[in-house]
Parts: C-alpha cells; structure tokens; sequence
C-alpha cells in the first residue's frame, strides 16, 4: 500500500499550423525542475478535464485553445505523488502566448520532441505524439 497523493492532471499537445508541437520548461525550484511538460496542470474538484485545460491554459499562457481529440491517460509514481496524466491535443483559438509559469517554451517538430529531457509521466505520451500520422481532430 501506498499513501502518495493522487494527483490528476492534463496536458495540451498544442499543434501549430505546421504541425509543430509546444513544448514547456518546468521552473527551478518546483518539484519536476526544468523537466520539459505540456501546458496544463491539475484537475481541480468538480471541473471536467476540458474545464481544467481551458482553466490552465488560461492561467499560464494566456490562450484560449479548443481541446481536440485525446492521446492517451498514464499514471506515474514519482517520490512526490502518483500523477495520472492525461494528454489532448489542442489548438490555439486566440491570444498571445505569455509564458507565465515556464523558464522556456518551444515549437518543435513532431519527430523531434524525444529529444529534450521530459518529465517522466509523459514518456508515453510523447512516443505516441512521434508515430502519429493522421490528421488531427
Ligand atoms: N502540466 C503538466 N504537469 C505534468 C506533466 N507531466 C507531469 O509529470 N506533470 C506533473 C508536474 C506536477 O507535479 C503536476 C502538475 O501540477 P501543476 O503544474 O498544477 O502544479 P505544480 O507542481 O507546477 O505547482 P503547484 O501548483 O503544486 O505549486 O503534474 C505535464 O506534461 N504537464
């Protein structure tokens, strides 16, 4: 048995128009520090996983996003925490991306994402973002 926090997260894989995807660096000084992630945070009681990204997305970029189809859900247990991640892909509708809450944000291309150092939880996410080929909904 296990008495770690539960924590329920989502994440947006934004896309550009060319098929770029957001990347963003965790600060120091937090749990996870300059690990890579996607824009979005914890679930907070009562909202939808849509409300929450809309919620984040706000919060930390200032952008509005239409929340597309779902990639996929996985649970990591860090020392910190069991994190269950959740990942949509996302477009932005409107507003200029602030960076708020990251040391660093990039654009990068599909098949190139694995290269930088995520965190953990998102490994999945990340393999299934590389092989995808179709169009995104
Ligand atoms: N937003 C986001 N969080 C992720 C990803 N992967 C991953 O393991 N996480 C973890 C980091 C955090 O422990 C948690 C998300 O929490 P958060 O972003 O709302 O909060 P935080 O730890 O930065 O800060 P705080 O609100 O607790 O002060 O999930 C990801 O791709 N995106």
């Amino acid at each position: 048995m296990t008495d770690k926090k539960y924590i329920r997260v989502v994440g947006a894989v934004i896309v550009n128009s060319d098929d770029e995807i957001l990347c963003a660096q965790r600060p120091e000084g937090k749990n996870l520090a300059l690990k890579w992630e996607f824009p979005g945070g914890k679930i907070e009681k009562g909202e939808t996983e849509t409300e929450a990204l809309l919620r984040e997305l706000d919060e930390e970029m200032e952008c509005r996003i239409d929340v597309l189809d779902k990639i996929t859900t996985t649970v990591y247990e860090y020392d910190f925490g069991i994190v269950e991640l959740t990942t949509y892909y996302a477009k932005i509708l409107s507003g200029e991306i602030k960076m708020l809450e990251h040391v660093d944000m990039k654009w990068m291309n599909r098949e190139n994402i694995g290269a930088l150092d995520w965190a953990p939880a998102d490994i999945p996410a990340i393999e299934l973002i590389q092989n995808y080929k179709g169009a995104i909904k």
